[in-house]
């Protein structure tokens, strides 16, 4: 079933508001781009909770950590719960000490920014990272596989560097250590043009090792099942609402949501949404998330 635009008629908006109780709102490209808010975003999200809707934040973006990102929507005058949001880093931590339940005399190399050290550490999950300099001579003697790093965690890091790539392929040489991704989306939308996503970060390391990692975010269903072990809902009057296909409405589809909406404001084009063999064909699209308000 190809995928349809919304009409801006109040009541074909209103019915299909309708249909649902709770959205699942993916962050980058439809409330936001870098630090600046999309049109009418907090009114958007006020008019559906002022509707009785449920609204929850699911975010590949591994840079914060739930706390941080609850406090960013506070800064930017969305009021929320710490447990209405999810992000990659949380998945992870999450994967990592309940499903992997990795031995706690083992540690996790972490490539990536902040927001996985701090859900790391909620998970009472001991970390590494590298600073990020240049690689010295001693490097080259002493960087090697290491048995107490028991898993390899990469993420967006925009202070990526080879030293940090070559330490962390002397780890994964050991095919004991896991390699894991929060997320492997290829490009991050900010300030309107896209840039190296998460998944340009882990790339020279499946090209170094020839490993895939398991990846934690959107559209792994680990993502969902983070989600459930905080909240159960009812997932027939769900609608996930994202930017991306590959991520965000691959992620609602397979997640059995009752619906799924495409906004063009971060990656997926209207082109890539209406074409043959589209990488997930979202139910409905619009221009612009606050559309859904006529
Ligand atoms: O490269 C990345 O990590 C992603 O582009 C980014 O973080 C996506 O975040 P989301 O659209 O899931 O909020
Ligand atoms: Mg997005």
């Amino acid at each position: 079933m190809p995928s349809r635009k919304l009409s801006g008629k109040p009541e074909e908006l209103a019915a299909f508001i309708d249909k649902f109780d709770i959205f699942l709102f993916d962050c980058d490209g439809v409330l936001w781009q870098g630090k600046a808010l999309l049109p009418r975003t907090v009114e958007t999200l006020a008019h559906l909770r002022n509707l009785g809707k449920h609204l929850l934040f699911v975010t590949n973006n591994s840079t914060k950590s739930r706390a941080t990102y609850q406090k960013t929507l506070q800064d930017f005058g969305i009021p929320c719960d710490v447990n209405e949001i999810f992000c990659s880093a949380y998945s992870s931590a999450i994967y990592i000490s309940r499903v992997l339940q990795l031995p706690r005399d083992k540690k996790v190399y972490v490539i990536g920014e902040s927001g996985i050290e701090e859900e790391l550490a909620a998970e009472g999950i001991t970390y590494i990272g590298d600073d990020g300099g240049d690689i010295t001579p001693e490097d080259y003697d002493s960087f090697g596989p290491d048995e107490d790093v028991g898993v390899v965690l990469c993420g967006l890091d925009r202070a990526i560097s080879y030293r940090k790539l070559a330490r962390a392929y002397q780890y994964l040489r050991n095919p004991e250590t896991v390699f894991l991704a929060t997320n492997i989306d290829s490009t991050f939308p900010t300030h309107g043009k896209l840039f190296p996503g998460a998944g340009a970060i882990s790339a020279p390391l499946i090209c170094m090792t020839g490993r895939t990692p398991v990846s934690l975010g959107k559209p792994s269903q680990a993502m969902m099942d983070a989600i459930e072990g905080v909240l159960k809902f009812d997932k027939k009057r769900a609608c996930m609402v994202g930017d991306r296909l590959d991520t965000d409405i691959r992620f609602g589809i397979e997640g059995g949501l009752g619906g799924t909406l495409a906004v063009l404001t971060g990656v997926s084009t209207e082109e890539e949404i209406l074409e043959e063999g589209a990488a997930a064909v979202p139910d409905v699209y619009l221009d612009r998330l606050c559309d859904i308000l006529g």
